[in-house]
């Protein structure tokens, strides 16, 4: 190991009373080969004894302004250093306050006051400690025997055998919980004290109430914003936005555990998983993504419907019946030259327009917003496939499925291609089929209320958009292609409520072909469900002929019981959504940071610029990144610490005043910065990127 060379030009940091301060190089060596040579610490030991045995006086049990906190002058918590690591500690002399240091145990200072204490014979008391709030860094951060790191899960803490600590890369032990939490847990909240210190956890008192961040009206923490001297001026609003009027407290910067919770971890255990959003929802979402992404290339279809492009068609076979609409009808995707979105096209098949008020019609259906109805945008004549055609343009749901296909078995080869999931015959469960009515009551009500009938109530016409979620399709088509018809709306609701029956029967019965013998799918029915289903279902077949006349309304009210019920999973759903929402919390700022770290680190442009790489800021920037991702254990490997990157990220995110030891490679140079310089180094070398013109002023 090179010797300790603390005065050289690029260590920002000397203290001021390094006269007082033994040289390191006297405690590891005897003797410091630079003392004639400018090394400004102290190689006499006996007069820094004298000093010390002075001080002592000047602080011990007899001060009258002792406060037991445990903090140094600074604000800083005191080392613990051999105290905690002495085997005399085990059978220590109860506490007494002791003489408290003034700097913090990043310094060489701090070292060598560690030395005098180190001799056994000198360890006279136990003082009780939390962790070292100021960390302090080692390239060779595994088990270093010096080096007390929160957050690096190597670093020795209260005589742990690093062997039993057993873990492996991610910072996972063993058991397969993530090793971070714990340090993340046990440091609370960081808080500034105003003098550039940190608060720490061991200063709480559970006496006393001090407004939290979170309590509105509080003040101190949070009244500055630790976020904000950057928010626009440093990326411009585009990158990152503006966050003035949130007072954003340091503690956010934690994952906070929001349930469901595994039962069987411990409090402080994490899965790596516990991070992130669930695999399925994930997975799911990116498929939805690349579905709407695909494209078909080399394909007849026109480049260019109206203001659509980019068709692909969403149809699952090429057998088109025209029984529903009364002409052949397919579906694509589009996506829309006006506003880059994408659409879904129902295109109707050799349709002429012969009343141009028919076309009008759709207007009334863009006013209906319903979770329950696919929306329908637009509607117009069309050449672009050599015919004429008719095009419905609604939302587009990727990878949905109508209730054909997944109950009732329509294309089904096609559909186990596209969801590799073929349908199964399954009887659907009675609480599936309630969920699915009533979320079909939704969209019949809100259609009703807008002054529109469905028309089409098909299983073949109902999209499935996620988990039991239903979308009523095809809304608005026959109020075009029949725009002549002779039959009132209140007649084509009540035929709407009859349409709904029988939709509902059909799926009970599992058979698309059942309705072709009524009494027989009944009887089905009502031995696969409740006699509170069937009697609903008979009540929407009865609705045309009984009186007084049945609307949906009346509907509702019957089976406000089970709309409770879907309600309640509804909410249920939104709790598991928010709570897998929030594992999301601070990844679109830490990829934002890292991202920026990225953009300002070596970059090759400027490698050979020594003003740009290897002095200041961005030299400190380049060891900061060693420090998060490059370090290596005692055997020199590579520590892969997922928990160990998040908390350092987290804490530049946040500017925090936690102080660091950067290290060089070469090991010959040392920067004790804190992580809200790291933070103003990053903003102003951005700044500097963004104006390229003016990055050597
Ligand atoms: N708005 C939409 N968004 C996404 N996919 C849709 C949309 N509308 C329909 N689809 C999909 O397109 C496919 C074809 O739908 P379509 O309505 O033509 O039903 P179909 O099963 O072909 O019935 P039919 O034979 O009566 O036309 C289905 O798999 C459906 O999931």
């Amino acid at each position: 190991m090179p010797m300790y060379w603390p005065s050289l030009t690029t260590m920002p940091y000397l203290p001021e009373n390094a006269k007082d301060t033994l040289c390191r190089n006297v405690t590891i060596y005897g003797r410091c080969r630079y003392e004639d040579k400018g090394c400004a610490f102290n190689h006499d030991p006996s007069k820094l004894n004298a000093h010390q045995a002075d001080s002592k006086k000047r602080f011990n049990v007899d001060s009258p302004s002792f406060t037991p906190s445990l903090l140094s002058g600074n604000g800083v918590s005191a080392p613990k250093k051999s105290t905690a690591l002495s085997p005399k500690a085990v059978s220590a002399a109860p506490f007494q306050p002791r003489t408290s240091t003034r700097s913090n145990t990043s310094t060489p200072s701090g070292r060598s006051e560690a030395t005098q204490d180190w001799t056994v014979a000198d360890v006279q008391e136990f003082i009780p400690q939390s962790f070292d709030v100021v960390s302090r860094s080692c390239r060779r951060s595994g088990f270093c025997s010096d080096v007390v790191m929160p957050g690096c899960p190597d670093s020795p803490r209260e005589n742990e055998d690093p062997q039993r600590l057993g873990r492996n890369a991610w910072g996972l032990n063993y058991s397969g919980q993530m090793s971070f939490a714990a340090d993340m847990l046990q440091q609370g909240p960081l808080q500034g004290n105003g003098n550039g210190g940190i608060t720490s956890p061991s200063a709480f008192d559970p006496f006393v109430t001090t407004p939290t961040p979170m309590t509105p009206g509080a003040v101190g923490p949070v009244s500055a914003n630790p976020y904000s001297h950057d928010a626009t001026a440093a990326m411009g609003g585009a990158f990152f936005a503006n966050q003035t009027g949130f007072q954003q407290p340091v503690q956010y910067h934690l994952y906070a555990p929001i349930g469901p919770h595994s039962q069987s971890t411990l409090g402080y255990q994490r899965n790596v998983h516990d991070l992130f959003l669930p695999n399925e929802i994930r997975e799911e979402l990116q498929k939805k993504s690349a579905a709407t992404l695909q494209t078909l290339p080399n394909t007849q279809l026109p480049a260019q419907v109206d203001y659509f492009h980019s068709l692909v068609p969403l149809d699952l076979n090429h057998q088109k019946n025209a029984a529903i609409f009364g002409y052949p009808s397919w579906i694509y995707k589009a996506q829309s030259s006006k506003d880059g979105h994408f659409y879904a096209l129902r295109r109707l098949e050799g349709f002429r327009l012969t009343n141009e008020k028919a076309i009008r019609s759709v207007q009334a259906w863009k006013r209906v917003c319903n979770g329950s109805v696919v929306t329908v945008h637009d509607a117009f004549t069309s050449r672009s496939f050599q015919d004429s055609s008719l095009i419905f343009v609604t939302d587009y749901h990727p990878l949905s499925k109508t209730l054909a296909e997944q109950h009732l078995g329509a294309g089904n080869m096609a559909i186990s291609n596209r969801f590799q999931q073929p349908r199964t015959n399954a009887h659907i469960p009675e609480q599936v089929l309630w969920g699915y009515m009533t979320q079909i009551a939704n969209a019949v009500k809100a259609i009703h209320d807008n002054g529109l009938a469905a028309r089409v109530l098909e299983p073949s016409k109902i999209l499935i958009t996620g988990k039991n979620r239903l979308r009523i399709n095809a809304c608005a088509v026959l109020d075009v292609v029949q725009f002549d018809t002779q039959r009132t709306v209140p007649d084509l609701q009540r035929q709407d409520l009859v349409n709904f029956g029988q939709l509902i029967l059909t799926l009970g019965a599992n058979s698309p072909t059942i309705m072709h013998n009524p009494a027989k799918a009944m009887e089905h029915f009502t031995r696969a469900y409740s006699p509170q289903l069937k009697n609903s279902v008979v009540w929407l077949l009865n609705s045309l002929q009984q009186e007084p006349s049945r609307d949906i309304d009346t509907f509702i009210h019957g089976i406000s019981a089970q709309l409770m019920s879907t309600f309640d999973s509804a909410l249920h759903m939104d709790d598991q959504l928010t709570s897998d929402l929030s594992r999301e919390l601070e990844n679109a700022r830490l990829v934002r940071l890292m991202t920026k770290m990225s953009l300002v680190n070596e970059r090759p442009e400027y490698d050979l610029d020594p003003r740009w790489s290897d002095t200041g800021e961005r030299y400190f920037l380049k060891l900061f990144r060693d420090y998060v991702f490059h370090t290596v254990d005692a055997q020199g490997d590579p520590v892969v610490d997922l928990g160990h990157v998040l908390t350092c990220i987290n804490k530049l995110d946040a500017g925090s005043d936690e102080k660091i030891t950067l290290i060089s490679r070469d090991e010959q140079s040392c920067f004790i910065v804190s992580y809200k310089e790291v933070k103003k180094a990053l903003e102003s070398s951005f700044q500097a990127l963004m104006k390229p013109t003016r990055r050597m002023h």
